[in-house]
């Protein structure tokens, strides 16, 4: 019905009189229109007027000298092609919603296999992700809180998330990364920051309700700027016309991290597995933290007082076996065989604390790579 409909349109316009690259133009601007109409996303009306751009730039270099009605047809019926089958656009360009149905399944083997020593992490953002995203009409958007120590997998899991949504992850059009240090550096701005940060989102989430925004360094983040997004979090259909419902906020932090060690050390201390380490150990305890730390970007923050944030994702202290872990990940995504030998050197001199124990990397993996560099440097 709609190929049908689009391409009677087109028809209509042949007999139109104008003819040549303009007239295309307004053709496939008027195609994108109606494919927006049609409840397309708006990533995706934009490509197709960057298509109409496209024509009548080529305009002038002598696409005039192809036969307008051939081009006409042509154009249409590409154009049609892509409205008809968005997916088949979809294998050319991004597009909004690349993967509406996210994988449970991809989704769990990436974090199984890339994500190490995070028993608890894996398994919130795997439940909470996919089951998100199998929903055709949340609530509201997606809030995660990812708090831990430095270097233990937040970023990496962020990026995790991402891929399995959009095929560029972090680089897709769709995900928006903001750190607090290199974007809202300066507190006397911090109204300014409020209203550019309203602006983004909307008209991010405007343009797909997909979105991902995650924001790195919460604990560095000016107290109060984070509530500007609030109203974005709740449970409303729309604010100001804009839909919020579908998109995933990713908070990350250093807050609670202290909390998060002393329940790890505490399982190793009485000889538990830390695989024993359950959500409600910690999760209660990261909220208040993250509220009551006059360091943090949620101090006093409503967000945590209206319970908008989902889930206080958990990241635990890596150990001297996870540091292998990511060594070795790292020396098979170079392409060289795993050497043993150069792992335990390696891990070997990272710093472990507490200062008796030496049990927790103190940098996480962050390091690990670097140093390997030193065991391949020929
Ligand atoms: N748990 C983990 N499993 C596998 N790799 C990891 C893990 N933690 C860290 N890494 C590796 O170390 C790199 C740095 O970690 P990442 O940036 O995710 O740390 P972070 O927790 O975000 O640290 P920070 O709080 O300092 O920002 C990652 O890109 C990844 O390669």
């Amino acid at each position: 019905m709609a190929a049908a409909g689009l391409a009677g349109r087109s028809a209509r316009y042949k007999d139109g009189g104008r003819g040549g690259a303009e007239a295309e133009a307004e053709r496939a601007l008027e195609l994108a229109r109606e494919a927006r109409e049609r409840g397309w996303d708006a990533g995706s009306g934009m490509k197709l007027c960057r298509a109409a751009l496209g024509v009548l730039l080529l305009a002038p270099l002598g696409v005039r000298a192809v036969e307008p009605i051939s081009l006409g047809l042509a154009l249409a019926g590409v154009l049609t092609g892509y409205i008809s089958y968005p997916r088949l656009y979809c294998l050319f360009a991004e597009c909004c919603v690349q993967k509406p149905n996210l994988s449970r399944k991809e989704l769990q083997k990436d974090l199984n296999s890339k994500l190490f020593g995070q028993h608890l992490a894996k398994k919130v953002i795997l439940n909470a992700v996919s089951g998100f995203m199998s929903n055709a009409k949340p609530k509201k958007p997606l809030t995660l809180s990812l708090h831990g120590w430095t270097g233990t997998g937040k970023n990496f899991a962020s990026k995790i998330i991402a891929e399995n949504i959009y095929e560029g992850g972090l680089n897709s059009d769709y995900v928006h990364l903001f750190v607090a240090t290199l974007h809202f550096p300066h507190a006397s701005n911090v109204t300014l920051y409020k209203d550019q940060l309203q602006l983004w989102i909307r008209g991010n989430v405007s343009a797909c309700a997909r979105s991902i925004f995650i924001f790195d360094e919460m604990d560095k983040m000016h107290a109060g700027l984070i509530d500007a997004i609030k109203p974005f979090l709740d449970y409303y259909d729309h604010v100001d016309g804009v839909s919020y419902q579908k998109a995933i906020f990713i908070f990350l932090s250093n807050a609670g991290a202290e909390r998060i060690t002393d329940v790890a050390l505490d399982f190793w201390r009485s000889g538990k597995q830390r695989e024993e380490i359950k959500l409600k150990d910690m999760e209660h305890a990261l909220s208040v933290s993250a509220f009551n730390n006059r360091n943090s970007g949620f101090w006093h923050s409503s967000l945590i007082d209206r319970n908008l944030i989902d889930y206080f994702v958990p990241f635990l202290p890596l150990e001297y076996k996870h540091l292998k872990m990511c060594i070795r990940s790292e020396m098979q995504s170079r392409g060289y065989e795993v050497d043993e030998d150069i792992v335990t050197r390696v891990a070997e001199e990272m710093t472990f604390f507490p200062k008796e124990e030496r049990i927790f990397s103190d940098k996480g993996c962050k390091t690990v790579f670097t140093k390997l560099d030193y065991y391949y440097d020929d």
